[in-house]
């Protein structure tokens, strides 16, 4: 049986940088086509892909294109949103679902979503024992990570978006890219996020970067262990004739 890692999937490189941190290790630099550059680490690769579901799944599919059976688990990480009261600044959240929140179409009843259409998955779901083990080692809330193409700055948005997804936990920008190529490729996936603000009315000079930054940092110092258990268990289980 041939030994798999985990793949992890930033917007931006201090993300990227606040993930690799957790190792102790120095990053291992490798180059790759569109402008990327994996940094690879004793218990996890990183790469930084740029804003948005798009860049996220250009960028993760490239990465699993130029690996093939590299990884056998790809995780969304970085800062997000909180939805009060779920997740409040700092708190580290897991998504019990990723769900592209704002992909879809207005009709006169409201926001139709990319499934009722009938043109696709709306929401990828984390092995659900991973994510409860990950949820407890790293002490973060469990619940669905909103996917969206524009960060939401209104109160009455932040509102629709919680009635709409009961119990959102997070709103983030490449969760839902990440798991449409990890999902493309037959990948497990996972999002960690740490907040930085709430999801609400704009205030771009209250977000808490630097301590939801070190909130990453902490999170994945803490979740090696239960990744490791996952592995050895889903292996396990593929193993078994
Ligand atoms: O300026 C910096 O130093 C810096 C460091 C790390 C990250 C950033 C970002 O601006 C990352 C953008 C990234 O953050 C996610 N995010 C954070 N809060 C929200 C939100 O309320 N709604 C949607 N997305 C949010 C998102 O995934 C972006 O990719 C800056």
């Amino acid at each position: 049986m041939s030994r798999r890692r985990t793949l992890v999937v930033t917007a931006v490189p201090a993300e990227r940088d606040a993930v690799t941190l957790a190792t102790g290790a120095p990053p291992d630099p490798f180059t790759l086509p569109a402008g990327l550059t994996l940094h690879r680490g004793p218990a996890w690769d990183a790469v930084a892909v740029g804003v948005g579901p798009a860049a996220a799944a250009a960028g993760t599919a490239t990465v699993l294109a130029v690996a093939p059976g590299r990884y056998d688990l790809v995780v969304a990480a970085g800062i997000g949103g909180g939805f009060a009261p779920v997740a409040a600044v700092g708190d580290a959240v897991v998504g019990s679902a990723l769900v592209a929140a704002d992909l879809g179409a207005e009709g006169p009843d409201g926001f139709i979503d990319l499934a009722e259409l009938g043109f696709g998955q709306v929401s990828h779901r984390p092995p659900a024992e991973l994510a409860e083990a990950v949820a407890d080692a790293t002490g973060a809330v469990l619940g669905p990570v909103l996917t969206v193409a524009t960060a939401t700055g209104t109160a009455e948005r932040a509102a629709a978006l919680a009635a709409r997804h009961p119990g959102a936990a997070a709103e983030a920008m490449e969760g839902h890219g990440v798991a449409t190529a990890a999902a493309a490729h037959r990948l497990a996936v996972l999002e960690v996020r740490t907040v930085s603000n709430p999801v609400g009315p704009r205030d771009r000079a209250a977000w808490r970067i630097p301590a939801a930054l070190q909130a990453l940092t902490d999170a994945f110092a803490a979740l090696g262990p239960a990744v490791e258990t996952w592995r050895q268990k889903h292996h396990e289980e593929a193993d078994t004739p």
